[in-house]
């Protein structure tokens, strides 16, 4: 019989169990608020990336897991990748170097919003909100490094995501930028109620995000 899930809101790993070959890689349980950051540490090639890809459902096929995932209810490990709604975060802030940062932002938001003032005045309030008012047509590679990763996480957060997968988004920002961004991250992330796993070697990191941590390997 399918066990009962109990959590309403947040995120919820049900007993995720993910291995390579005949190696169990991790196994974990966890339960995450709504806009708690879920830290997860562990040593190089322990499975960090691996978990936020099985969260997101882009696994790669060598791998074999099973457990199951849910946001705010809603069983994502049951629904296709595209269906899941997973706001993603790299080291490198991926931004599209052929279209303006307009561009990048228009790119992001649901086609379901139709109209085009609509859409344009939904990305200059993103970037408004990340601090970047004004910088709409800038070719993103005229941007500074902190500049691009506020770029990036208003484009991730325009795509109306479920919750945030950030695979150590801040390691490539020197120490100063490097808080800056990560408590721009967590407080939009509390602003909106998602859930977030953070991938990340940085203790500092970890304390500043202020939820619980995982530690795998
Ligand atoms: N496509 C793949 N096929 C086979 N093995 C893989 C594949 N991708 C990753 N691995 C292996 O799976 C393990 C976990 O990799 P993963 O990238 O999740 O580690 P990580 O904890 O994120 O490491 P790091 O901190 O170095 O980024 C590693 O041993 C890695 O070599």
């Amino acid at each position: 019989m399918t066990k009962q899930v109990t959590l309403a809101k947040g995120l919820k790993l049900d007993g995720v169990s993910i291995a390579l070959g005949n190696r169990i890689l991790l196994a974990v349980d966890h339960e995450a608020a709504p806009g708690e950051v879920l830290t997860i540490m562990g040593p190089s090639g322990s499975g960090k990336s691996t978990l936020l890809a099985y969260v997101g459902g882009f696994l790669d096929p060598a791998f074999r897991a099973t457990g199951r995932v849910f946001v705010d209810g809603t069983e994502l490990t049951a629904l296709a990748p595209e269906d899941r709604h997973a706001g993603i975060l790299f080291q490198d802030p991926l931004l599209f170097p052929h279209m303006s940062v307009n561009g990048n932002l228009l790119f992001a938001i649901p086609r379901a919003v139709r109209g085009k003032a609509e859409r344009l005045s939904l990305a200059t309030a993103a970037l408004e909100g990340v601090g970047l008012a004004g910088l709409g047509e800038r070719d993103p590679d005229t941007l500074s490094g902190g500049q691009k990763a506020r770029v990036a996480l208003a484009r991730v957060l325009l795509a109306e995501p479920r919750a945030l997968l950030l695979d150590e988004p801040f390691s490539k920002l020197d120490a100063d930028l490097r808080q800056q961004i990560r408590m721009l991250v967590f407080a939009k992330a509390h602003e909106k109620g998602l859930p977030v796993l953070l991938v990340t070697h940085d203790e500092a990191d970890a304390e500043a995000a202020g939820g619980a941590v995982l530690r795998i390997g």
